[in-house]
């Protein structure tokens, strides 16, 4: 994958967040609308679609894979499925860019494929762990191998079938639990994967609208395969993951209120409201309904003083990638912020533990990395010169800074935006942020 141009992100102060926002489509379930989608019989038709790099590279893929996708055009997408068994070899490499979500969820896809895949990515994806995919895929009887790191290249080898098995996550990840039920798609007799704590459930509710036999019963999520999917629409909502910076900065701006409409508001992905009312954030959800088997709804924050907490470790899976933003919060409340448990933030674009904590740093605020968390004191934001090591949500975390810093903040490593909230900074000027974007800062 191309590495993409250098930007920085340059933030002054005195800037506020009001008004009416909508965020773009929710990344997760974009992913997930087109990977079932072209493998479902007959036509998706997906709306809302998150034309962001990471989906986009999903969708490439499934071209790839020899599936017609129209779109996407205003967030309009329409699949033309080709059944379980009609996805082609690929002519080359799938180069999946930035997004660990593509490159796990696509492993389970193809492991059960009659054709070889290899799976690739940019700088960042290639230093992530594999292992927890490939190794209970392998146990599926898939072949599929990662370099002797555990890292991708992920080369797959075509398999005549796969047998499913009954496999407890050694960790709360979505993307691990995702990928086994795609695979057990393909495979004979009954996939269950058995979860440590609740993760997003957009797959096993996608499964459920296209037809598959899948069960869901407390902790255990559970597919047959041998069946097929039947294709349909998917209304993809705005992504709660997008609205976390806005919600922070609405809470410590001072100014407002910030009303974020059609918002996904998934039990499974609503961590970042539950920890920020804990911390006194003042976040009011209203009409709330059910958009096609997601639930929706309207976000409008108030300023507000916010104090400091230990965060509970069963928040965590349910926030995972809200806490770049949360960290933000925490250095904005009274008192100490304590996070233990969330070791996976370790692995994800970059490690945000020790990024965030370098960063907050850099603005004069206490912050002291443990080897599953972090403890910050609040305290007065300096402007400074920081780092956000081309991890998108760092980028967009330490902008919502700017809000609340004596002086300016400028944020190199920002190329990344784009894979989840193209548009963010036009969208941050509109609400008020007082953000610029350069070409260059590595
Ligand atoms: O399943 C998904 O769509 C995702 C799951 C999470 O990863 P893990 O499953 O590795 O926790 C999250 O960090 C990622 O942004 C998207
Ligand atoms: C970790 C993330 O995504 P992925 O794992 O798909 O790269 C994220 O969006 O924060």
């Amino acid at each position: 994958m191309t590495e993409k141009p250098e930007r920085r992100f340059v933030v002054e102060p005195g800037g506020a967040l009001s008004g009416t926002l909508q965020v773009p489509g929710d990344k997760s379930i974009s992913h997930r609308a087109v990977m079932l989608g072209a493998i479902a019989e007959g036509e998706t038709a997906v709306s809302g679609f998150l034309d962001g790099d990471d989906a986009m590279a999903t969708l490439a893929a499934m071209r790839a894979l020899g599936v017609a996708i129209d779109g996407p055009e205003q967030g309009r997408l329409r699949i033309q499925g080709v059944g379980l068994r009609g996805l082609q070899a690929a002519a080359g490499a799938l180069d999946l860019g930035n997004s660990g979500t593509s490159m796990r969820l696509l492993a389970g896809l193809l492991a059960g494929q009659r054709f070889a895949s290899r799976l690739v990515g940019d700088r960042s994806l290639m230093k992530r762990p594999m292992r927890r995919v490939t190794e209970p895929l392998a146990r599926m009887g898939a072949n599929i191998h990662t370099e002797p790191s555990g890292t991708a290249p992920l080369v797959i080898e075509p398999v005549a079938a796969l047998e499913g098995i009954d496999y407890p996550l050694p960790v709360a990840s979505a993307q691990v639990k995702s990928a086994l039920l795609l695979a057990g798609l393909y495979a004979s007799g009954e996939t269950r994967v058995t979860e440590p704590a609740v993760t997003r459930d957009h797959t096993e509710r996608m499964l459920e609208a296209f037809g598959a036999d899948v069960r869901v019963a407390g902790s255990q999520v559970s597919v047959r395969g041998g069946g097929s999917l039947q294709g349909g629409a998917v209304v993809v909502p705005g992504d709660i993951s997008s609205a976390a910076f806005f919600l922070v900065g609405a809470s410590i701006a001072g100014t407002g209120p910030l009303t974020l409409t059609n918002l996904g508001l998934n039990p499974t992905r609503t961590g970042v409201i539950d920890i920020l009312q804990r911390m006194g954030a003042r976040i009011h959800v209203e009409r709330e309904r059910s958009g096609a088997g997601e639930p929706v709804a309207t976000l409008t924050v108030e300023p507000s003083r916010l104090q400091g907490i230990a965060i509970p470790p069963d928040r965590v899976p349910l926030a995972i990638d809200e806490f770049p933003a949360l960290f933000i919060a925490a250095a904005c409340a009274e008192g100490e912020t304590t996070l233990t448990g969330a070791e996976e933030l370790r692995v994800k674009e970059s490690d945000r533990i020790a990024v965030m904590a370098d960063g907050l740093g850099a603005l004069g605020i206490q912050a002291e990395p443990t080897p599953d968390g972090i403890r910050i004191v609040g305290g007065p934001v300096r402007g400074g010169h920081i780092q956000a090591r081309g991890d998108h949500r760092i980028a967009m975390a330490f902008a919502m800074a700017g809000l609340v810093a004596d002086a300016p903040i400028t944020i190199d490593g920002c190329s990344e935006v784009d894979t989840s909230f193209p548009g963010f900074v036009d969208r941050a000027r509109e609400a008020g942020l007082r953000i610029r974007s350069e070409e260059g800062g590595a």
